[in-house]
């Protein structure tokens, strides 16, 4: 039997009565889960089209990968968010289901793309995001390394990140360990603290190519969201928007109304207060 994940279930006597800890990283200094099947080939290929196919603005060039940012851009006074794309909120509710997020609703997605040899420096994903990172790997294959802040040049470990797989890391993972991607073609199979987990399991492997572009959808929950929102590149308030949401008649009529009716109350006012001055004083220059 499969459960949410798509990977084996778990016997209950076994594991502690968490579906998730079959797929817990026992090796790694803190909580790391790896889910190697978490896609199936064609969940795959459909994601990756899906990067592949939106809109040729989403690509942003950084000095050495691309990235696609959506949901908004994370800021310390609160995100403007954006409504994801189906094909990316579909993603973030299946996690939220699968309970490895702690309840709380993905809302960010970055995609990151890899040519073989390009990486990623060493980083912390810092404190406007909740602690729960959860990456989906498409394409070819990288080392995702580990470092003690104190000496970034040398890592204590990684996880091997295959296509298909779902990684998630929390607590110190998160918030100490400074994470990264070597530049390089070829990754070298020491302190892979996943390797039992991966397709190399029972082989006796040294090095891993990077033989094809990586993609990785980094999948997070940004907490504080601004009640305004970007739909379309232009910004709306919650508000109105909420109003559609909850489906109420009456709230919806009014807050289509009052907006329509703000320029005819800008006419008024002008005729009203405004104007029968200004037509006064010429009144006042005609009569001298
Ligand atoms: O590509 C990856 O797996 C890592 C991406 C990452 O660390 C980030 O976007 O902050
Ligand atoms: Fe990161």
């Amino acid at each position: 039997m499969d459960n949410d994940l798509g990977c084996p279930q778990v016997k209950k006597s076994k594991f502690d009565n968490n579906p998730l800890e079959e797929f817990r990283v026992k090796e790694a200094p803190a909580t790391a889960f790896y889910f190697p099947n978490y896609l199936t080939q064609d969940e795959h290929d459909a994601l990756l089209q899906n990067v592949y196919d939106s809109p040729k603005p989403r690509w942003k060039q950084m000095s050495n990968r691309r990235l696609q940012n959506w949901g908004g851009y994370p800021h310390p006074k609160g995100m403007v968010s954006e409504d994801l794309p189906k094909w990316l909120s579909d993603e973030c509710e299946k996690l939220l289901k699968s309970e490895v997020t702690e309840g709380k609703k993905p809302n960010h997605v970055l995609v990151n793309e890899y040519e073989p040899g390009q990486g990623l420096l060493p980083h912390l994903d810092g404190p406007l995001f909740y602690p729960v990172i959860c990456t989906i790997n498409l394409g070819g294959p990288a080392l995702l390394q580990f470092y003690k802040e104190q000496n970034l040049d040398k890592s204590v470990g990684g996880l091997l990140l295959e296509p298909r797989s779902l990684v998630v890391l929390k607590d110190s993972l998160y918030t100490e360990f400074h994470h990264g991607i070597e530049a390089t073609r070829a990754d070298v199979m020491m302190n892979v603290w996943n390797l039992g987990s991966t397709t190399f399991k029972d082989e006796k492997i040294e090095i891993v190519e990077r033989n094809s572009t990586r993609v990785s959808l980094t999948i997070r929950h940004v907490p504080k969201v601004l009640n305004v929102k970007l739909v379309g590149g232009r910004f709306v308030n919650l508000m109105f928007e909420r109003a559609s949401v909850e489906n109420d008649f009456g709230v919806r009529l009014f807050s289509a109304i009052i907006p329509a009716f703000l320029p005819l109350m800008h006419i008024w006012l002008t005729v009203k207060f405004v104007w029968p001055e200004h037509v006064l004083e010429i009144d006042k220059n005609d009569c001298s």
